[in-house]
């Protein structure tokens, strides 16, 4: 016992004296052992987003052997880089044994795995919440995973402390393939497990708190920076939200309304069991606001997903060129609820813009058009996760507009909003329909439909049940029962 109070008195001494042996050896542990983080850094963020989205075969045993490789022994680490690197090895040429170099690739052979498996359930994890919206952005699978990494920088933090603190900590690397020289080689594991060879269990354990609090200062200077960053100003947040303004009209085009633009020919969609879209026929044409509405579960998503270019499992959609452009029509997604990188407003609508191959010399200027049509241009510096809900959802619109779609999908993007955000997200659809976007959505609110809609889809059980222009939908012309107690009960209020 009295050893170790004894200790952590001379830890604290060694600390005030600024022992310059002691501090070579400090100095010398956090270069080898920061260097070596970065390397496997480097090496495991990639490894790992590339893990969480790449398909082939053997894939599953690469993560297994990833996972496994968790509980690598850092002397077998040690000795197999002994192995390379001595005299007769492969890479004995290069003359590095009992160098700081060959304790760097020591501890980055170490640490890569650990970064690597943290990164992946970090990627997966992420992607499972957004990977949908940045795929329908543009995104390809390892950009969404690179992307996630950006989105979720403290969770990378996280694991690179992890990563430095296996480094910093290990002895049996160290020791074998630098061979604790001092002054060359010798650092702080090093020279605990010295001390305590000699029996000197006062010192190591002395050195074993100096240890910790090297690793502890780390901490506390990744957690400062970060606390500055949330403290950095950015731009106006509590100024007053300016009324959106009017989505400025595209440059007017000939264009061909009533042309179809995209025709499903008996779409079937099943996920498993489940058979969410059965043998849907259906012509969204230029100019429509096509209301798609049913109960939770109808397949209304599913729709709009199959429209926009999710392959069906039996069917097709085709998307059929503009006239008189002569192009594909470009297609943009709301979602109920959008997920928003966490960058700024700005950011987030510039990353879509990026994803979309606009040029660079385009974006900022489209990026201002977006927001100022949306209202958002006084948030554009304030992190876009810290935006109220019917900000974030015109924030999501204001992402897919500055896209210049042609046909803008909606999945009930007023869901989960009070009556005053839900007629800003509608008084922006109406108004970008009247600029010439073709717009299909789907909703639950009937009211809504009426407002908005040339044309109502009713879906019930995946079936297209009717589809009618709305004044004949709502205006009394027979529908087939299923639509008309649904409309019944839904308007039962009236
Ligand atoms: N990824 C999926 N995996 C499994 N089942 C799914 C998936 N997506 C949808 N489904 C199922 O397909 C059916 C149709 O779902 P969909 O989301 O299209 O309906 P919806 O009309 O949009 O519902 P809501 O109004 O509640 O959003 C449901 O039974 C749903 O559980």
């Amino acid at each position: 016992m009295h050893t170790i109070t004894d200790s952590w008195a001379l830890a604290w001494q060694l600390v005030l004296k600024a022992d310059p042996e002691l501090l070579g050896i400090v100095a010398l542990s956090l270069r080898v052992s920061a260097t070596a983080s970065a390397a496997g850094a480097v090496a495991g963020l990639l490894l790992g987003a590339w893990l969480a989205v790449a398909r082939f075969p053997g894939h599953a045993l690469l993560v297994w052997l990833v996972n496994t490789l968790l509980a690598l022994p850092a002397v077998v680490v040690g000795l197999l880089v002994y192995l390379l690197l001595s005299r007769s090895g492969p890479l004995g040429a290069l003359g590095i044994l009992f160098t700081p170099t060959a304790m760097v690739v020591a501890q980055s052979l170490l640490v890569t795995p650990l970064v690597a498996a943290l990164t992946r359930r970090l990627v997966l994890a992420a992607l499972a919440e957004g990977g949908d919206q940045l795929h329908t952005l543009g995104a390809r699978p390892l950009t969404a995973a690179l992307l996630m990494l950006v989105h979720d920088r403290l969770g990378v933090a996280t694991v690179l402390l992890t990563a430095f603190a296996r480094a910093i900590a290990e002895v049996g690397a160290v020791m074998i393939v630098g061979g604790n020289i001092a002054g060359i080689t010798r650092v702080m594991t090093t020279t605990i497990a010295l001390e305590t060879s000699k029996g000197d269990l006062g010192l190591a354990l002395a050195l074993g708190g100096v240890l910790l609090a090297v690793v502890g200062a780390v901490n506390g200077a990744i957690g400062l920076l970060h606390w500055l960053g949330g403290r950095m100003p950015r731009g106006a947040g509590t100024n007053p939200v300016p009324a959106p303004a009017p989505v400025p009209r595209r440059p007017a085009a000939p264009a061909t309304p009533g042309a179809p633009l995209v025709v499903a020919e008996q779409v079937s969609v099943r996920f498993g069991q489940v058979r969410a879209l059965q043998d849907v026929s259906l012509t969204l044409r230029r100019g429509d606001r096509l209301v798609l509405v049913g109960a939770n579960g109808s397949g209304k998503t599913t729709l709009l997903r199959a429209l926009q270019g999710q392959r069906p499992s039996t069917g097709r959609c085709t998307h059929l060129a503009l006239q008189p452009e002569g192009r594909l029509p470009r297609t943009a997604m709301v979602f109920q609820r959008p997920f928003l990188l966490r960058l700024s407003v700005r950011r987030n609508v510039l990353v879509g813009l990026w994803l979309a191959g606009v040029p660079a010399a385009e974006r900022a200027a489209r990026c201002h058009d977006a927001l100022a049509c949306v209202g958002l241009l006084a948030q554009a510096g304030r992190p876009a996760r810290v935006l109220s809900g019917g900000q974030q959802q015109r924030l999501g619109l204001a992402r897919a507009w500055s896209l210049q779609p042609d046909i803008l999908f909606l999945d009930e993007p007023t869901a989960s909003l009070d009556p005053g955000a839900q007629r800003e997200i509608e008084t922006l659809v109406h108004a970008m329909a009247q600029g010439g976007i073709t717009v299909a959505m789907s909703t639950h609110h009937l009211g809504q439909a009426r407002r908005l809609a040339t044309r109502v889809a009713y879906l019930q059980g995946g079936r297209l049940v009717v589809e009618r222009p709305a004044a004949q939908f709502f205006g009394g012309t027979p529908l087939p029962d299923e639509a008309a107690q649904f409309l019944a009960g839904e308007l039962g209020w009236r």
